[in-house]
């Protein structure tokens, strides 16, 4: 059974405690929705999680093991999207997420045109990015969690800039993800409309 557990975690930021003594534990199946204010750290958070940032104190462990001593392993089983897109803007559709294989040892993804007509860019795939509307540059970002198969997907406003149609995919995708023993982290300003149990970490704006 897969495991992501934080322990006594804090992250202080310009002499400021965005949140420290923070706990939880999300297994197989489980959806953690991080809440809060704008400013009050959820990305800050995210980004300590994915190892791509430091805590000032505290641990993040995936299968009991700090993810920095098990990061082959923590990677391999992992989706991040940030809240920006992520997207090179002079490659298409197609090269940004063939790089994007490449990089996460994915092999050149067979499936990446198959991917992008589900996600409505038909016709697209061959345009660079940044003559894409914003949310057609999400889309991209967001078929990485077709393309690879990972047990935690840690998602940074992934609704932000997505019409109603396109909510809806994801929302279905979210569901899947999690009925195949999935987990997730994400924020979103929003609220969810998923069809599974969805805990919530509120996080304050901490003076
Ligand atoms: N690299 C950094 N250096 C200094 N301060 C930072 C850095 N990154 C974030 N901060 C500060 O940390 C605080 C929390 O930022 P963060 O992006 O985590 O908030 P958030 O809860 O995700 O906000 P939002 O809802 O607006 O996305 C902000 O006050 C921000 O200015």
């Amino acid at each position: 059974m897969s495991c992501l557990s934080v322990n006594n975690l804090c992250c202080i930021k310009r002499d400021r405690v965005l949140f420290e003594r923070l706990n939880f534990r999300l297994q197989e199946q489980q959806a953690l929705h991080v809440q809060g204010p704008n400013g009050a750290g959820k990305t800050s958070l995210l980004r300590i999680l994915v190892g791509l940032a430091q805590a000032d104190s505290g641990e993040v462990l995936w299968q009991q093991q700090k993810i920095s001593e098990s990061t082959r392993d923590f990677s391999s089983q992992l989706v991040y999207c940030g809240h920006k897109y992520a997207v090179n803007h002079s490659l298409s559709a197609a090269e940004n997420l063939s790089f994007w294989c490449r990089m996460q040892n994915l092999g050149t993804h067979k499936d990446i045109f198959a991917v992008l007509d589900e996600l409505g860019l038909v016709g697209l795939e061959h345009l660079p990015a940044g003559q894409l509307s914003a949310g057609q540059q999400r889309r991209i970002g967001l078929a990485r969690l077709w393309l690879k198969p990972a047990k935690l997907w840690v998602l940074d406003e992934p609704f932000t800039a997505l019409d109603t149609s396109a909510i809806e995919l994801l929302s279905r995708k979210m569901e899947q993800h999690l009925a195949y023993h999935g987990m997730i982290v994400l924020t979103s300003h929003q609220s969810l409309e998923l069809n599974h149990p969805v805990r919530s970490l509120q996080l304050e704006y901490r003076l």
